[in-house]
């Protein structure tokens, strides 16, 4: 079905500049020395590629491809691959600087990176997409490796494209090599729990969250921008926890139902709908931007970057955002959030859940074994509690936000592993 994207809200800041400020931010209240700036700063490597793929018209189409390690101090690089038209290097530099901050926030031994290709994966067929990603694998093979750089889904990407990945990989190197990404389909060696992961860390900082402002999730409302793999999974958690989520959305549109929707109903229509909610019956249909203002009092960003910025914050009336998507809210729009005493569970926090997850599917590869769903969801639920609680504390501590207060443990456990890894 042919649909026009609407356009997303643009802050005058670029994602790249908005994690730069709170990055600055959380520096200036550590005190730190202006060699760790660079150092934690600047990224450790930045890969550029031109990807030649025979589309099926028989031409040849090259589409530019990137992948960005930030750091690998605190061990491989891990981030995910997105498919989009507006990934461009910027994007992917905010991207892969968001991952080692959010591995440090959880505590799990990764460095950051992030990869992409410019592209719209909804006007290409499966064909098209594979060669694609195979081509991007073969560019990348000295940069990817399960002790070096293991890639994920994102945006565009999922269990499917994950699978090429690893075939290819694999061919390269003359063996099986399961634990070079994660996110791959169970057959494949992939993990339990990896597809609702993102999600299910959103569900429980949103129900740790609403402990700490006292609201009872079975009174509670939610609004979900974006129905992929985090918004359609967060929805469905929160749904069953007793959460009535009265509005949800996608890049076709927005639904609204003030009885709540039916979340399961929706998923199964995405299923059938090529993964998209254009003609779903389930809600009225309302002004997309309208979702980001609801009465409800939680709302989950869980599509892109700077949705809320400075220009739609004022009107925000959620008690607490709980970031699914990386960099949904503007450095200018987290000004404004604060001043209105809105809880905002950042994206280095809220959607930890899925490289949490990714690990356990790295290790379990490692181990060549297969935990359980039940050992999967109790362990990545205490990473996520566990984390949050350590955020919520620092930022009593330091007296700020709870996006500083991520920074604040990231940065701090990135710049003592450097002091003691040393050599430079
Ligand atoms: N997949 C994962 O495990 C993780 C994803 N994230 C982040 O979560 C966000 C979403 O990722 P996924 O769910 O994986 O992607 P996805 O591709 O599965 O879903 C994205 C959803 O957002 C919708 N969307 C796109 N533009 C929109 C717009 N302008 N308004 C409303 N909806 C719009 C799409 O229609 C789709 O429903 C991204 O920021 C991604 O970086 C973060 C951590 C892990
Ligand atoms: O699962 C992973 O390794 C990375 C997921 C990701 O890209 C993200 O958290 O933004």
């Amino acid at each position: 079905m042919a649909y026009i994207e609407p356009a997303p809200i643009k802050d005058t800041e670029n994602p790249l500049e908005s994690m730069m400020q709170r990055f600055n931010t959380a520096f200036e209240l550590l005190g730190f020395d202006e060699e760790m700036y660079d150092i934690l700063k600047v990224p450790a490597k930045q890969v550029v590629v031109g990807l030649p793929v025979t589309m099926d018209n028989g031409k040849i189409k090259i589409f530019e491809g990137y992948r960005v390690i930030h750091s690998n101090i605190l061990g491989p690089a891990k981030g995910g691959l997105r498919f989009d038209p507006g990934v461009n290097l910027n994007e992917v530099k905010a991207l892969a600087a968001w991952m080692t901050w959010k591995c440090a926030v959880v505590d799990i031994p990764y460095g950051g990176a992030k990869g992409g290709v410019t592209c719209n994966p909804r006007e290409m067929s499966a064909g098209e997409l594979e060669r694609l990603m195979r081509t991007y694998t073969q560019t990348m093979l000295g940069v990817f490796g399960p002790d070096r750089d293991i890639p994920a889904p994102d945006m565009g990407t999922g269990p499917r494209e994950m699978a090429w990945l690893m075939d290819e990989y694999s061919k390269a190197n003359g063996m099986t090599v399961h634990s070079v990404v994660t996110g791959k389909p169970l057959v494949l060696g992939g993990s339990e729990g990896r597809v609702e992961a993102t999600g299910r860390g959103v569900m429980v900082c949103a129900l740790v969250g609403m402990e700490k402002l006292r609201v009872n999730p079975y009174h509670a409302t939610c609004a979900v921008q974006g129905f992929g793999n985090v918004g359609s999974h967060a929805a469905r958690l929160l749904h069953e926890r007793g959460v009535k989520v009265v509005a949800i959305s996608d890049v076709t549109g927005a639904y609204y139902n003030k009885k709540g929707i039916d979340i399961k109903a929706a998923m199964e229509y995405t299923e059938k709908n090529n993964r998209s909610l254009a003609g779903f019956k389930g809600g009225e249909k309302i002004d997309p931007a309208d979702l980001l203002t609801l009465e409800v009092d939680v709302l989950v960003p869980a599509a892109m970057e700077d949705v809320i910025v400075e220009t739609n914050a004022p009107k925000i009336r959620a008690k607490m955002i709980v970031e699914g998507a990386n960099g949904p809210t503007s450095a200018k729009a987290d000004k404004i959030l604060n001043e209105k005493g809105i809880l905002a569970v950042p994206d280095i926090l809220a959607n930890a859940g899925g490289v949490s997850v990714s690990y356990f599917e790295w290790v379990q590869n490692r181990l060549g074994y297969k935990w359980t769903a039940e050992r999967i969801k109790r362990r990545s639920d205490r990473i996520m509690k566990e984390a949050f609680e350590r955020v919520y504390a620092t930022s009593l501590e330091y007296k700020v936000p709870m996006r500083i207060a991520a920074y604040i443990v990231a940065l701090k456990k990135v710049a003592d592993t450097y002091q003691f890894r040393g050599g430079y």
